[in-house]
């Protein structure tokens, strides 16, 4: 065994772990807690880790609640890495009698999109510099127009993109033409769970819903961070057939739209965490983690409700978000196609075989599925296939990961010379500067051995490459 990880499993077993590893698959469990079931972790011995993320993965595998229900399996995908509010990103967590606000987090239904265009690298490139313009008007300066009636956005938080699209076709209301939404209207299959969970309005931000025209929460933004919006290149298709099938061919465009649920996520998410503290048993000791579940079977089915109030509205914001992409194609070379391949949330709590599966930053993987993996705006992304396997909870990993923090980047004395942060030839469209340094290619674990660990473990399979050619961060 190599010294670096003789040393991390000396270092785990210090904290109060015990962990083993057979060269690809890591068991964790709490010294304290013999009863829990052992959390697993898929990760080549090259990937980094940070030892912070196997202790919050033993917690959430350790989590019970005082009036009963349990956790059933953990499992992380490799792009694991510590979550800033006690969870590791990349977790899945089935559970029965219970579920956890905090494996899902506020970012409910952050997902990515991804869309491909015949139009050639070249004919794009001849116009990049317009496409840029109109789409910072868009994405940056607020000049779009997303308003919706509140009926619109009572149907949206209720039925999701069906709800919302059985309202807007009959009042448009200047979001989208109605041809564009005939188009939206076909392409609902090629949105995970077509594009609708039960919600209710009642758990929404009440601007939402009150009586007149619904101008803004965040609705047609990416948000910050590592959220983007990325121009591609269809470099590869090792798939043919499926790929044929999906409408991807090799040296198509392809746009990516990775977002979620911007306020409303927020405000469900944050409210939950206050509600399952209020709803802990009184007298019973709080979990060493901080993260809480829900186990009141009235509790249980009010979160999940709105969790999938705040889930419809992320489908809502990433498909207009392609919507304005769309429109501007079709402003700058004529009538361009750009149908929509796929949809997929990755922080979701869903049913699973009686129980539930919460997910977070993790692309489910059911067989069949399109599964989208990107790298960063520096390195290759990946359109696979699920291949529904039930040890890794038919989940992969939804992106490679990130390696380094963004404090490790920004910080004095740190090299952000383009070559150390990997930006050489990358073209990152951005109002805030420190965004390229933290988002840089260097942030991210080698997306090569993410993708291969998962094929060989029988998760997914390639289906096409995709190369950056520029991406848009907030
Ligand atoms: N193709 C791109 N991929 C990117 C970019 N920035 C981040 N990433 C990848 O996405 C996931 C997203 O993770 P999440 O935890 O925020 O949901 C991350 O692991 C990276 O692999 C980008 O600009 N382009
Ligand atoms: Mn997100
Ligand atoms: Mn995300």
């Amino acid at each position: 065994m190599q010294p670096k990880l003789n040393r991390l499993l000396r270092a785990l077993a210090r904290e109060g772990l015990e962990v083993t590893y057979d060269g690809r698959l890591y068991s964790v469990r709490l010294q304290a807690d013999a009863n829990a079931p052992p959390a697993e972790v898929l990760l080549p011995p090259d990937l980094p880790v940070e030892g912070k993320a196997f202790q919050q993965l033993a917690h959430l595998a350790a989590l019970r609640h005082p009036s009963g229900g349990e956790v059933l399996r953990v499992r992380a995908t490799p792009d694991f890495h510590p979550g800033d509010s006690g969870v590791a990103i990349g977790s899945v967590l089935h559970t029965r009698g219970l579920v956890v606000p905090g494996a899902v987090g506020t970012d409910i239904n952050c997902g990515m999109r991804l869309h491909v265009a015949d139009l050639s690298v070249d004919d794009f490139l001849a116009r990049r510099d317009a496409f840029v313009e109109r789409m910072k008007g868009h994405y940056f300066f607020g000049t779009r127009d997303v308003a919706m009636s509140s009926r619109a956005s009572t149907a949206l938080l209720r039925d999701g993109i069906p709800g919302w699209l059985l309202e807007t076709l009959d009042a448009p209301l200047g979001c989208a033409r109605a041809a564009d939404l005939k188009q939206l209207d076909a392409e609902v299959e090629r949105i995970h769970l077509g594009g609708v969970l039960r919600g209710n309005p009642d758990w929404a931000p009440e601007a939402l819903t009150r009586e007149g025209v619904v101008r803004d929460a965040g609705l047609a933004t990416i948000g910050g961070g590592n959220h983007f919006v990325e121009v591609q290149r269809v470099e590869a298709v090792e798939d043919r057939a499926r790929a044929w099938a999906w409408g991807v061919r090799e040296g198509q465009l392809a746009f990516m739209i990775h977002s979620g649920s911007r306020d409303v996520g927020k405000h469900v998410g944050v409210a939950w965490k206050d509600r399952a503290r209020k709803a802990w048993p009184q007298g019973a000791p709080f979990p060493d983690s901080g993260i809480l579940p829900l186990a009141d079977e009235t509790l249980v089915s009010q979160y999940l409700e709105a969790e999938a109030t705040a889930a419809n509205y992320a489908f809502l914001n990433r498909l207009l978000l392609a919507e304005l992409l769309r429109q501007t194609l079709r402003e700058l070379f004529g009538d361009v196609e750009a149908p929509l391949v796929y949809d997929v949330p990755h922080n979701i709590t869903l049913p699973h075989e009686g129980g539930f599966l919460a997910r977070k930053g993790a692309c489910p993987a059911a067989a069949e599925q399109p599964v989208i993996i990107p790298g960063s705006m520096g390195a290759t992304s990946f359109l696979m296939v699920g291949c529904g396997d039930a040890r890794a909870l038919e989940s992969a990993s939804h992106g490679a990961g990130r390696a380094r923090s963004r404090f490790s980047l920004a910080r004095a004395g740190a090299d952000q010379s383009e070559a150390a942060l990997g930006l050489k030839g990358v073209d990152c469209i951005s109002l805030r500067e420190e965004r390229r340094v933290e988002e840089a290619p260097a942030a991210y674990k080698p997306i090569r051995p993410v993708v291969d660990s998962q094929v060989e473990a029988g998760i997914v399979r390639e289906v096409a490459r995709l190369s950056p050619l520029l991406t848009f961060k907030a």
